[in-house]
């Protein structure tokens, strides 16, 4: 394919397969001719790393990967770095340093956090204080070992766009960037492709998933499968200049394999037509 997107750049996300055990989703992956991983370090993510994944369970999951032969690119972490107490905030950062030890320890680029805080209606100007003083330091922490932060778009403070891009704007390091989830902004409320407008600066992952409507509400689908238009996005994307890698991210735990091959074929014949 064109754009340097080729099947190393193609990857799987973590989150709809919570409830696999690892050596059957890298297994599974690696069947696909998909090379490039996710692992969830979450705490509803038990099959996969919790948040005191010690050295050897670290170091098991770099076994399977290695007997799978796939790579591990990402570790999909929870965190909150809206929590309003100075105390809790700093163990928070804490928290999260460790994701980035064990990113380094599986020869992961990229450690996906999140802003936490999921009111959308209002935002506090001290939420975004908190923000850029968190991600300033774990920018500096992942910085100084080598590994890459990408926020994701989900709710309150990453809701828009513009919330996104006032991130953004608040942190120093480089290695700091936005993973793009365009169903996300969308199940938000938030037009996909005027949000990426925002934000194109930073983007420097991306997760693919669809959105549609069920009893007046949105909910998230196969990719390709969902309302979304997904030339002019791409297109946006590429012209940016982005070559990062692309997630497909099928969020049922009850039907991932079927979910995540379905997006999976339709990414891949779409880029083929860029
Ligand atoms: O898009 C996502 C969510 O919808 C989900 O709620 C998160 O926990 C996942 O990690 C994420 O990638």
């Amino acid at each position: 394919m064109p754009n340097n997107i080729n099947s190393s750049n193609i990857a799987c996300a973590a989150w709809g397969w919570r409830e696999v055990e690892i050596p059957e989703y890298f297994h599974w992956v690696a069947n696909q001719g998909i090379r490039s991983v996710e692992v969830n370090a979450h705490p509803q993510a038990a099959k996969h790393l919790l948040d005191s994944g010690n050295d050897e369970s670290v170091a098991k999951i770099a076994t399977w990967a290695e007997e799978a032969g796939v790579d591990i690119i990402c570790i999909a972490a929870r965190n909150d770095f809206t929590i309003p107490d100075e105390i809790a905030l700093e163990k928070e950062i804490q928290r999260v340093q460790r994701f980035i030890d064990i990113a380094k320890q599986l020869g992961a680029k990229f450690v996906r956090l999140l802003s936490g805080g999921h009111r959308n209606d209002n935002v506090p100007p001290e939420v975004f204080t908190r923000l850029h003083y968190a991600f300033n330091q774990i920018g500096d922490y992942a910085e100084a070992h080598g590994i890459k932060i990408t926020i994701e778009n989900h709710g309150g403070p990453t809701a828009t766009g513009q919330r996104v891009a006032k991130i953004m704007e608040g942190i120093k390091s480089p290695v700091v960037g936005v993973n793009y989830d365009p169903a996300n902004f969308l199940n938000q409320g938030t037009d996909p492709l005027m949000a990426l407008r925002y934000i194109l600066p930073w983007v420097n992952y991306s997760h693919w998933k669809d959105v549609t409507w069920a009893d007046g509400r949105p909910q998230f689908c196969a990719f390709g499968k969902g309302e979304i238009v997904w030339e002019p996005i791409i297109t946006e994307l590429l012209n940016a200049g982005y070559r990062g890698y692309w997630a497909v991210e099928y969020e049922e735990p009850a039907d991932v394999q079927h979910g995540t091959k379905e997006s999976l074929d339709y990414l891949c014949q779409l880029l083929q037509e860029f």
